[in-house]
């Protein structure tokens, strides 16, 4: 590993640690430091970045990303990251992940829609995490070994996907295929390669409370694609729109570069969806990437 990426393969992360001569599950808080330079903090400047294990070996890297001039409540959460990052690589299931700061409430909520979420291990690396008195007393007597604790003891009586959902419904991180197919064009044209990874992307999104799925997909100009799918939470607002989920993508894998090298973005969702993405959509693309031509597709 020379460079952190947001995505390390097993075999990689192996040999991380075992040159450093640590288990792969005490490799992930190591990493938490070396990358801060990832995120995209120009609000607070307060990086904050999420290391994730997945069940398939991958380690997976999540950070804070804000967007001046729009609202706070646009900006993407390093644990809503990574969970996102997990998502777009198909990756099963999240059993332990390390941070840089104490998960607020927001990202414990989200949490919730990964299968087991109580389960979920973390290792906050923040050594004044615990300070307040009262969640200090519980979190060292539910510390396990090395240093991680349980979900459950920092959100305790949850509201989650079974306060709504039948048991047998597939979570956040189970595959799903929404089924959709597109009806016409709504404005213009476009690349139907753009049109086709949106509506792919539509088919992956996780949107069991609404029922309104939807998916984006961006280019930049050098014609690289990146895509992402809206994300639902039981609790409604945490939930991780479209937009937000590709430009996670345009993050991991766009080579460092400005929201400004959006060119096109194409989002699809459905007809008369009783939760639509399309004006948050553009209102977000149009202050993030001036220049970004955007479309909607309808199925
Ligand atoms: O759980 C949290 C809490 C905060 N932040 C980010 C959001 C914002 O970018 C900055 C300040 O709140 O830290 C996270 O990424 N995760
Ligand atoms: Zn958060």
């Amino acid at each position: 590993m020379d460079r952190l990426s947001f995505l390390i393969h097993a075999e990689e992360a192996e040999s991380a640690a075992k040159r450093r001569g640590v288990s792969v599950v005490n490799l992930l808080p190591l990493l938490v430091n070396p990358a801060k330079p990832l995120a995209r903090p120009p609000i607070s400047k307060f990086p904050v970045t999420a290391v994730g294990l997945g069940s398939s070996g991958r380690i997976f890297v999540g950070v804070n990303v804000e967007f001046p001039g729009l609202p706070l409540h646009h900006s993407i959460h390093a644990e809503q990251f990574l969970v996102t990052n997990l998502t777009l690589n198909s990756e099963p299931n999240l059993r332990h992940f390390s941070v840089s700061a104490a998960p607020c409430g927001h990202c414990r909520q989200f949490l919730q829609e990964i299968r087991d979420a109580p389960d979920i291990k973390i290792l906050i690396t923040d050594p004044n995490a615990f300070r307040d008195a009262v969640s200090a007393k519980d979190a060292v007597t539910e510390k396990e070994e090395d240093g991680y604790v349980r979900l459950e003891s920092i959100l305790p009586h949850r509201f989650g996907p079974n306060d709504l959902l039948e048991r047998d419904v597939p979570l956040l991180l189970e595959p799903h295929d929404n089924r959709l197919t597109i009806l016409g064009v709504t404005n213009g044209h476009t690349d139907s390669d753009l049109k086709l990874t949106a509506l792919a992307a539509a088919n992956r999104s996780y949107a069991p409370y609404s029922r309104c799925p939807s998916g984006v997909a961006l280019v930049d100009c050098e014609g690289r694609v990146y895509r992402g799918w809206y994300m639902e939470s039981a609790a409604y607002n945490p939930s991780l729109g479209p937009v937000q989920a590709a430009l996670v993508d345009f993050v991991a894998n766009g080579g460092g570069g400005g929201f400004e090298r959006i060119v096109g973005a194409v989002l699809v969702e459905k007809r008369d969806a009783v939760v639509r993405q399309e004006h948050t959509a553009r209102m977000l693309l149009q202050v993030i990437a001036p220049k970004c031509d955007f479309e909607v597709f309808h199925c």
